[in-house]
């Protein structure tokens, strides 16, 4: 193994983005992933992750030449050592969403073998790329001050100021003490109310240690999903959401999509390709509270019939009560994974928006067993989204549209919708 470049600091031209908020770079033979770049800039990186093995980490601490796309940071908190959520806080808008569409093209044609130039498309309200936002999740550290997690670390950055979200939202709540351990939910709903929301920290286990130990990105999402006690300390933590003049009640801490215009085009999109018409079956699976079962009740009108499946036993009831006019539409509360042997009705058509891991090989193999003539399926991660794109390829449905939306402005992350057919 060679010696470890921890802590070194190099002088590196940035090549192409990576997936994950990086540029490529070489050096002495080995491949770094270095943050706060762009490409073609010349960057002093400091090396600080270097596990010896085909490629090491790094931060761009110094920029001695400067991409033309390259603007003040919008996020003060988002440099190397800061909060690892605005990681293209220093790339224009229009920089940001082309980075996004090489990464999203790179992907499907290194995972999923399909040539295809995506362009991601801006999303109204995205502004400049600040304000975007309607819910946020914050950490609160030792001391009890609320903040987000620092990049790939346990450790909270406590400044409280997040482009991506109105300032109003995070008004006061740092002059307060809370629990250490809890979050905060803080939502500013389709109403325009503020909701904060307390929720307990996760328990302790047996051996005094939080569990699973180390605090990584999935060890916090795998414990935040777990039942802990929650507390409106603003607002009702009950919110209202509105997509096509229809409106949806639901737990501030349930699933609505981050970005303010989302819902709309995304519902407007899975209307347009969904292909059903008027008493064909329509499954949306992952359905948080039905917005797309809403779409799906349209076009198949009210002889056809929509099964929402969800997890969240509260979600499937705040979408049942949201859609009790739409006697067509169903919810089924459980994991889409076991849902298909007890998902009578057939479908012509399939929606599946799941979590960021993607649908899988189960799902996607489960699902074209029940054979529906098409598919719609929206990722917000282009790896996975490409990897169940070669998965439904494999089990005979075929890509033939597809379009990429910029969800999370000033961050690397984006939203893909794909419309397969069965061959
Ligand atoms: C990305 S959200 C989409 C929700 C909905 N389509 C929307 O746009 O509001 C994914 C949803 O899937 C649910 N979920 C996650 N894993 C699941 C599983 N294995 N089975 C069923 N639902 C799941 C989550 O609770 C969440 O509501």
């Amino acid at each position: 193994m060679s010696e470890s470049w921890f802590g070194l600091l190099l002088e590196v031209e940035l090549g192409a983005p990576g997936h994950g908020g990086f540029c490529v770079a070489r050096h002495d033979g080995r491949v770094m992933f270095v943050r706060h770049g762009l490409p073609g800039e010349r960057v002093l990186a400091k090396v600080t992750e270097d596990r010896g093995g085909s490629f090491c980490r790094a931060d761009a601490v110094e920029i001695l030449s400067a991409s033309p796309d390259r603007v003040d940071a919008r996020c003060p908190i988002s440099g190397p050592g800061g909060s690892g959520c605005c990681d293209y806080s220093h790339a224009s808008a229009d920089a940001g969403r082309r980075l996004k569409s090489f990464v999203v093209s790179e992907q499907l044609r290194r995972v999923a073998g399909i040539e295809r130039e995506v362009q991601v498309e801006e999303l109204p309200g995205s502004g400049d790329g600040t304000g975007w936002r309607t819910r946020v999740r914050l950490a609160v550290d030792s001391g009890g001050r609320p903040g987000y997690h620092r990049y790939r670390s346990s450790s909270i950055v406590t400044e409280l100021t997040c482009p991506q979200m109105d300032s109003t939202a995070f008004e006061g709540l740092a002059d307060q003490q809370w629990r250490p351990g809890a979050e905060l939910q803080v939502v500013l709903d389709g109403e325009g109310e503020r909701h904060v929301v307390e929720i307990a920290p996760a328990q302790l286990s047996p051996t005094g240690r939080r569990s699973p130990g180390r605090r990584g990105a999935a060890a916090r999402r795998a414990a935040s999903s777990r039942s802990r006690p929650e507390k409106a300390v603003i607002g009702s933590g009950r919110v209202t959401e509105h997509v096509s003049n229809r409106a949806w009640t639901l737990d501030a801490t349930g699933f609505w999509q981050a970005h303010r215009g989302a819902p709309q085009v995304y519902t407007d999109v899975v209307g347009d390709w969904a292909d059903a018409t008027a008493g064909d079956g329509a499954w949306d699976l992952y359905g948080g509270v039905g917005v797309f079962a809403a779409a799906l009740a349209d076009r198949v009108g009210p002889s056809g019939r929509v099964t929402s499946v969800e997890f969240s036993r509260r979600a499937a009831e705040d979408g049942r009560s949201a859609l009790q006019d739409l006697p067509q539409v169903s919810f089924v509360p459980g994991r889409v994974e076991r849902s298909f042997e007890t998902l009578t009705e057939p479908a012509a058509v399939a929606v599946l928006d799941p979590p960021r891991a993607g649908a899988g090989r189960d799902v996607i193999e489960a699902l074209a067993v029940r054979s529906p003539r098409s598919v719609v399926h929206i990722g917000c991660d282009p790896a996975s989204f490409a990897r169940d794109v070669s998965l439904y390829r494999a089990v005979g449905y075929e890509l033939i549209d597809m379009r990429a939306f910029d969800a999370f402005p000033s961050t690397s992350h984006v939203e893909c919708i794909g419309r397969f057919v069965r061959r």
